[in-house]
C-alpha cells in the first residue's frame, strides 16, 4: 500500500492510472478503523481497479470541540487493517494542507440538511460536504463508498455532487454490526461496560420497529420504540423517527416504499446513531 500525505503526491499517483483507463474508488474515513470501514474497502475492491482510503479527522464537521479532541487516532492499527484488506493507496493529508486559510463554505443542501443530525449538530453537513468536495477534487474517483450508518450523510453527499455536476457514483454500503446488533462505530471505544449494554437499546428499538412495520400504526411503533429509552440512567434519546428515505420527513401510516427508521442517543458521554431500512 502506498501512503501519501499531500494532494500533489496523490494526484501524481492517480493521474497515470486514470490515463491507463483504470477505475478509481475512494473510501473517505476519519480513521480508528473497524470492520465497517473494511467492508467499504472490500466493496470498493470489487467495484474498481484501485482503491484509495483517506483518513482525515475533519475539524469543520465537529460541532463539539471535546468530541474532536478525543476522536481516536490509532494510526498503526489502521495501517495494518488497510494493508490486510488490500487497500492500494492511503491518503492522509494534514489540516494545514486541507485548510491553508480559514475559508467560507456554504452550499444549499436543501431542507434535509437541518433535520435529525443537522438539527443536533448545527453546520455538520456543511463541514462534511466541504471536506468531501476537497477529497473528491484530490482523488478524482469514479466511485466513492459510504456507510448507510450515516444515512443522512449519504443524502447530503449525493446532493453536493449533483450541485457541482461531479461525475462520481456514490455507493451506500450496509451497516456492519457487532454480534449482538450494535452498529460498529469508532466512538464505541468510549463506551463503559454499562454504556455498552445501554448502547444495544438503539438497535433493539430499531429491530422492534422493523419487525412490526405495517403491522401496527406508526404512532404506536414510535411510542413503544421511544419507551425503550425512558428511565435508563445515562441514556438520553435525541430522536427516533420513521421517515421518508429521501426527504427524511416523518411518514404516516399510508407511506409507500422507501421508509427508514433513524435514531440518535447519548450513551454516557458518547453520542451514537443507527438506522434500519423498513421498506
Ligand atoms: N458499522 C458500519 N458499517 C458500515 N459502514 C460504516 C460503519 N460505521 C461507519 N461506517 C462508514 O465508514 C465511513 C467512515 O466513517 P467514520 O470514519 O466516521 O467512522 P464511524 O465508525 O462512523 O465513526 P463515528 O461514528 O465514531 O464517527 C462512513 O462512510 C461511515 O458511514
Ligand atoms: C465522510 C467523512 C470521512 C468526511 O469527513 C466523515 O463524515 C465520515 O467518516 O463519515
Ligand atoms: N461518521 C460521521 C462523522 C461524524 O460523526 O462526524
Amino acid at each position: 500500500m502506498e501512503v501519501v500525505n499531500t494532494v500533489s503526491a496523490l494526484k501524481a499517483l492517480v493521474a497515470p492510472l486514470k490515463n491507463a483507463g483504470k477505475k478509481i474508488a475512494l473510501v473517505p474515513t476519519m480513521g480508528a478503523l473497524h470492520n465497517g470501514h473494511i467492508s467499504l474497502i472490500e466493496s470498493a475492491l470489487v467495484l474498481a481497479d484501485t482503491v484509495i482510503c483517506s483518513i482525515f479527522v475533519n475539524p469543520t464537521q465537529f460541532t463539539d470541540p471535546k468530541d474532536l479532541e478525543r476522536y481516536p487516532r490509532p494510526l498503526q492499527k489502521d495501517l495494518n487493517m488497510l494493508i490486510g484488506a488490500g487497500c492500494n493507496i492511503l491518503f492522509m493529508p494534514d489540516v494545514q494542507e486541507m485548510y491553508p486559510e480559514p475559508e467560507q463554505w456554504y452550499i444549499d443542501l436543501g431542507e434535509t440538511e437541518f433535520l435529525l443530525e443537522g438539527a443536533f449538530r448545527k453546520g455538520h453537513y456543511q463541514g462534511v460536504t466541504q471536506i468531501v468536495k476537497k477529497l473528491f477534487d484530490a482523488a478524482t474517483p469514479d466511485v466513492a463508498l459510504f456507510g448507510q450508518k450515516d444515512y443522512q450523510q449519504v443524502l447530503m453527499i449525493r446532493k453536493m455532487t449533483a450541485t457541482f455536476n461531479m461525475p462520481i457514483e456514490i455507493v451506500s454500503c450496509p451497516i456492519i454490526r457487532e454480534r449482538d446488533g450494535l452498529a460498529m462505530s469508532s466512538r464505541n471505544i468510549h463506551l463503559s461496560e454499562t454504556d455498552r449494554k445501554h448502547a444495544l437499546i438503539l438497535s433493539r428499538a430499531l429491530q422492534y420497529v422493523q419487525a412490526n412495520f405495517r403491522k401496527k400504526p406508526i404512532a404506536e411503533l414510535l411510542e413503544h420504540a421511544q419507551s425503550f429509552f425512558r428511565n435508563v440512567a445515562g441514556l438520553e434519546l435525541e430522536y427516533f423517527t420513521i421517515a421518508d428515505g429521501e426527504t427524511l420527513q416523518p411518514v404516516t401510516d399510508d407511506a409507500g416504499a422507501n421508509v427508514v427508521a433513524l435514531v440518535a442517543a447519548r450513551v454516557g458521554t458518547t453520542r451514537l446513531i443507527d438506522n434500519m431500512i423498513l421498506s
